[in-house]
């Protein structure tokens, strides 16, 4: 296998949360090239994959030879342009031939792409490049597994060796060697240590006592506090099962049966089959089981609210699909592999009497789809996909709001909270305001938890909504009938910011209460998800959120 094909294969792992490249590259023996160069491959190529990703796309490479893959053609084409030596082939090697062929149009791109950015010289380029991606940004954050073991026993087994620090900042910058150790000051038994530290090895991890999670991730359940309303708790969208598994060790640890099995109910609903395996065996192995019951391959569109099983569901936390827009990806310096990527036959063809380019998509390491068809799914970024973002976005928002509705709908309900990893606006506070402002939300009494109301950690927690965008919507109509104004409203919703110093991704959550069960009569627009209308475009609605890859995942 050549250097190019042993490169691409890191690229994908990388992509797919598999760890960083110093990880993926020297904790494996058996490279046939040799493991510094393929480090300094992939960690440069990944700095400029998205410069190189549209320079591909532009110069039309990938439709012109389809022997390069997409990955392929980011390696060769950073070598070819960027690398002192160029192409590490001899010059008669097909992959060598078929990338030199286009050396004219690429550098062509390449020296457009500069110029875009207001940078007219490679060397420029080089600066803004190494610029951007040379800061340190995200820790690994662990959760302790309080379903297998506790806070005080990690620090003093796994984390022995560990240095406590009081300050996040410390583990952000701590140098490749540096074991030190962060305890969450919002989020109870959360911890973070410096990126580099590899525990996939360890045997608290192996036996699901500790959690790849990141700390936006653990805000959901523990916003829901599904302690406090008594009752069964539905995890409307469940898998992997990052926050089920939360929900259950929040259950197990604050609850206040000390017998387990008379524990509250959580009925955890997963649409994707594959994806429902995936997460009974999280469950299994983060020791769940017991009060986690898995409803497979189950739309939770389909759960009648009014059946005798939901009658005890008192909380329901909402995670639904949404554009993924606020993930980071796993290397070194948050550094993101943009690949450029194929429309499917259907976009592929000629439109308006031209041949439409392919589309560069930019994923994170955490949403690599199996394969570039589905690739295609992903959130378009370039300037000219503009208004295709913007109809993805509605697309997704109707199905998150819908989500929302159908949960206001369960009759015992008190607590709902609603989350995604969008940066977006309109997936967020919108599809907030518009959900208080819905038939069933009115009906039934339901209004936004307030910051005053939220638990300790989470009334704390210092980045709130954005209250511009809570204005935009409450403006086009009577703010007063619901209740609050956009301060409360945006104070009321948590925002994460992607990569800042709080180390975490780009994420949003806001919780839903109602003070008693009034209204309980069936809704208008609960009808219409009963009757399955709403479900008429949720094919549209695709996956490209979290992923979880064994216990890999750090969301
Ligand atoms: C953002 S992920 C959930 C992540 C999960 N909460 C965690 O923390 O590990 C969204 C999940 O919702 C599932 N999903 C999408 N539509 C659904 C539906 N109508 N009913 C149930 N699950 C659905 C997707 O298959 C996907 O696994």
């Amino acid at each position: 296998m050549s250097l190019y094909h042993e490169a691409a294969q890191i690229l994908d792992t990388a992509r797919k949360g598999g760890g960083s490249f110093k990880t993926i590259v020297f904790s494996k023996k058996g490279w046939k090239s040799d493991s510094k160069t393929l480090f300094a491959l992939t960690t440069e190529t990944a700095k400029w994959s998205e410069i190189l990703s549209e320079v591909i796309v532009k110069s039309e490479l990938l439709n012109n030879q389809k022997q390069i893959t997409p990955k392929l053609a980011l390696l060769l084409t950073h070598d070819l342009l960027l690398s002192k030596n160029g192409i590490a082939l001899p010059a008669k090697h097909g992959l060598a031939l078929a990338i030199t062929r286009h050396k004219a149009r690429l550098q062509a791109e390449l020296k457009k792409a500069g110029l875009h950015r207001g940078l007219a010289t490679i060397k420029a380029l080089r600066i803004h490049v190494n610029g951007r991606t040379t800061k340190p940004s995200h820790p690994r954050w662990i959760r302790v597994n309080a379903l297998r073991t506790f806070l005080a026993e990690q620090l003093e087994s796994t984390f022995a060796e560990y240095k406590r620090v009081d300050d996040l900042a410390a583990v952000v910058n701590a140098g490749s060697d540096e074991r030190l150790i962060y305890v969450d000051q919002h989020i109870p038994n959360l911890i973070a240590v410096p990126a580099d530290c590899v525990l996939t090895t360890s045997t608290a991890y192996k036996e699901g006592m500790l959690l790849l999670q990141d700390k936006a991730s653990c805000f959901p359940a523990y916003l829901l506090d599904p302690v406090s309303a008594g009752g069964d708790v539905i995890d409307a969208c469940a898998a992997p099962g990052n926050k089920t598994t939360h929900l259950a060790a929040i259950l197990a640890s604050t609850g206040e049966s000390s017998n387990y099995t008379e524990l509250p109910k959580i009925i955890a609903c997963e649409k994707d089959s594959t994806r429902s395996s995936v997460l009974a065996r999280m469950i299994k192995v983060a020791g769940a089981d017991r009060t986690v019951s898995v409803k497979h391959h189950q739309d939770f569109f389909k759960l009648q609210p009014d059946a005798k099983e939901f009658k005890n569901v008192t909380s329901l936390l909402l995670d639904p699909s949404c554009s993924g827009s606020g993930i980071i990806g796993r290397d070194e310096g948050g550094v993101i592999v943009h690949v450029p990527n194929t429309l499917g036959p259907k976009q592929n063809a000629p439109s308006r009497g031209k041949k439409r380019k392919r589309a560069a998509v930019s994923v994170s390491a955490k949403v690599e789809p199996a394969n570039d068809t589905e690739a295609e799914e992903a959130l378009p970024e370039l300037e000219d996909d503009k208004s295709k973002l913007q109809s993805r976005l509605e697309s997704l928002s109707e199905f998150q709001l819908r989500m929302l509705r159908h949960a206001m709908d369960f009759p015992a309900a008190k607590r709902i909270t609603y989350s995604t990893c969008s940066i977006y606006a309109q997936e967020n506070e919108h599809v907030v305001i518009r959900a208080l402002k819905s038939d069933v939300a009115v009906e039934r009494g339901w209004r936004i938890m307030k910051r005053e109301e939220q638990v300790d950690g989470m009334r704390r927690w210092h980045r709130r909504g954005d209250r511009g965008a809570v204005a935009e919507v409450l403006d086009v109509a009577d703010p007063t009938d619901i209740g609050f104004d956009a301060d409360q409203i945006a104070d009321a919703c948590v925002r994460c910011v992607k990569g800042d110093e709080d180390g975490t991704m780009g994420f949003f959550v806001a919780g839903f209460v109602r003070d008693d069960l009034h209204g309980s009569g069936r809704s208008s627009n609960s009808q219409v998800i009963a009757n399955g209308h709403a479900e008429k475009d949720d094919g549209a609605v695709e996956e490209e959120e979290e992923e979880w890859n064994g216990f890999n995942d750090g969301h």
